[in-house]
């Protein structure tokens, strides 16, 4: 069994890790942990647990001391807060995987340009794996200590665009993410824009420009290029709890129809389980709670630019589902282990 332990296991992104753990055949629970609820059950903060998670939530200082007991050690914390604590797990010779964005920038540099966080381990920085399983080799995964679970939207778009960009088909100047998220993706956290007054009957553009998603997104777009990548990115808040859709425009530099297109993204993705290449519109509803990410493409033949959507369930593809996905391929399991399930219509 694997020993695992989750600090932040109280936000939405722990939650529903929790959930995924509990039900995972190969994985042990060895501590939860909480500042603000540290002492009392998890069952009494989350009360649908109620006699069958049980564990009493251990403080920050208290998860420290019990690093030599596990395997792995899940973060689910806000930026900035996992650095000094990834240091210390990798110190005792702890694997890591981080749900947070501490370690998915390879820069020094663009981390603190962009987080306006002082981020002192350079090395540790570069040695992490950004591990979107999909487009990654696994035996770096494997062989890394500390993984960095891509963002939302990364993943969405990352996900989407990958195949165009490895087979050199767009042009890289001018791609434009447009890309909407449901609310749990700001976490549980209290703020007046999430209050539902706030929020229902309301889409909002936010950080247009300025998001900091930009970078992650570009560092893997650059790589999957082979060239320097920047683009433009509008995230927008949507009145619904889970769900990503991301749209991204690219100008086509070959001529392809939409069917030749979709068959080279299934040839692309053959081997992934969890990427569905669809000839329907995609929708959030169909990947609800689900590790799936659906993708479809559609060429407008006035402009000869291409339309991709791509959509995930923030807090399963975006972030749970897929830290268990990377905890099964660093541990040689079965990647599908207890993320298989499929979303309920309604
Ligand atoms: N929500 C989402 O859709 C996604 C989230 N993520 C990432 O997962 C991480 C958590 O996000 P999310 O669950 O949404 O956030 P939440 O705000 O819902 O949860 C934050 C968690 O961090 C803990 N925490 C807060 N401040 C501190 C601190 N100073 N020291 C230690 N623990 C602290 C909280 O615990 P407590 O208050 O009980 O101590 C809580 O468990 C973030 O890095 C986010 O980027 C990634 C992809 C998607
Ligand atoms: C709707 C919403 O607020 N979303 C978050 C992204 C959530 C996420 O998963 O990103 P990280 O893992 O990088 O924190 C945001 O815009 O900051």
């Amino acid at each position: 069994m694997i020993k695992a332990g989750v600090i932040g296991a109280t936000g939405y992104a722990g939650q529903q890790l929790v959930y995924l753990l509990k039900y995972h055949k190969e994985v042990e629970i060895i501590f939860l942990s909480s500042n603000s609820y540290s002492g009392k059950k998890y069952s009494d903060v989350y009360t649908n647990y109620y006699g069958i998670i049980d564990n009493v939530l251990v403080s920050t200082e208290e998860a420290l001391e019990k690093y030599d007991e596990i395997d792995v050690l899940f973060l689910a914390l806000p930026h900035g807060k996992s650095i000094e604590l990834v240091k210390k797990a990798v110190d005792k010779g702890v694997k890591v995987i981080d749900l947070g964005a501490d370690y998915r920038l390879d820069s020094k540099e663009e981390f603190e340009k962009w987080y306006q966080i002082e981020h002192p381990y350079e090395s540790l920085l570069k040695e992490s794996e950004y591990a979107l399983v999909e487009l990654k080799d696994k035996e770096s995964i494997k062989n890394s200590k500390v993984i960095a679970n891509p963002g939302c939207y990364p993943t969405a778009t990352l996900l989407g665009i990958a195949p165009l960009l490895k087979k050199k088909f767009i042009d890289t100047k001018n791609i434009i993410v447009d890309a909407k998220s449901g609310i749990s993706g700001a976490g549980r956290g209290i703020d007046i824009y999430k209050l539902y007054c706030e929020a229902t009957e309301n889409v909002k553009a936010y950080k247009v420009a300025s998001h900091r998603h930009t970078a992650e997104i570009e560092q893997e777009m650059s790589k999957l290029a082979n060239k320097d990548i920047k683009i433009t990115f509008t995230p927008t808040l949507i009145p619904m709890s889970r769900g990503i859709l991301s749209t991204i425009y690219a100008n086509l530099k070959i001529n392809k129809t939409k069917q030749e297109l979709l068959e080279i993204y299934k040839e692309f993705y053959k081997e992934n389980k969890f990427v569905r290449i669809r000839e329907i519109d995609v929708q959030t509803k169909d990947v609800k709670r689900t590790n799936y990410c659906d993708i479809t493409i559609n060429i407008d033949n006035r402009t000869n630019r291409v339309i991709i959507t791509s959509v995930i369930d923030n807090i399963v593809k975006g972030a749970a589902g897929q830290a268990i996905q990377n905890m099964n391929v660093l541990f040689d399991l079965e990647e599908n282990m207890g993320i298989e399930n499929i979303s309920i219509y309604i």
